[in-house]
């Protein structure tokens, strides 16, 4: 055994917030990535900068609970989306996903999970914190990726602390804590990766 291995209780950041790298959680990965990409309602992200609305290539899928009566949707950067209801593979994604976390001492039950689509290197999420009110205090958000291995930047909104890694398929982490009121994340394009990528981020809205 290595005692010098990194663990998953490992925090990340060197303060001001948790993130924890769970590793590899999924096999049959391949298969998973397949049929989200083929089965799931893909759609370009609208993104508002200095007031200026850009249509992403970057696609995503909004999924959760839904009231009965299909209404439910809500604001993210500005903008309101509807949620799709959950697909049985991502329902059973985020069953995994909240065995993990208790694994490691963390109780949660997500309601919504938020699907973002890289077709290539070229498409990328700029620096932000998912702080949005409707997230709650500390929000406890997990991120499973699928496909290309990307780099994912956290740095300090005050500090100049930057905290690196690269995603890989399979592979699960967490923020939590004070990680969205003191840090920004990106997910950095690339010229090298040619592969898609998708991640799904589990999230608990409270409306
Ligand atoms: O794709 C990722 O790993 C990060 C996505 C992200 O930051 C977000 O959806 O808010
Ligand atoms: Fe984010």
């Amino acid at each position: 055994m290595d005692l010098f291995a990194p663990q998953p209780c490992d925090n990340l950041l060197p303060f001001d917030g948790i993130v924890n790298n769970l590793g590899i959680v999924l096999g049959d990965d391949e298969a998973l990535y397949e049929q989200l990409l083929s089965e799931l309602p893909w759609q370009s992200d609208r993104v508002t900068l200095f007031g200026k609305t850009h249509i992403t290539t970057r696609q995503i899928v909004w999924m959760g609970d839904s009231e009965t009566d299909g209404s439910l949707a809500y604001s993210y950067s500005g903008h309101s989306r509807a949620i799709t209801p959950w697909h049985h593979s991502v329902f059973h994604v985020k069953r995994l996903v909240e065995h993990k976390l208790a694994e490691i001492g963390v109780e949660v039950c997500f309601n919504t999970c938020l699907l973002n689509y890289y077709p290539t290197g070229a498409d990328g999420m700029g620096y932000h914190a998912d702080d949005e009110p409707e997230l709650g205090h500390q929000p406890i958000i997990a991120s499973l990726s699928l496909g290309a291995t990307r780099k994912f930047v956290l740095k300090h909104k005050k500090a100049q602390h930057k905290v690196e890694l690269y995603l890989e398929t399979g592979q699960l982490i967490v923020m939590r804590g004070d990680t969205q009121q003191y840090w920004k994340h990106t997910v950095t394009k690339t010229k090298s990766v040619q592969q898609g990528r998708i991640s799904l981020t589990f999230r608990t809205l409270y409306p």
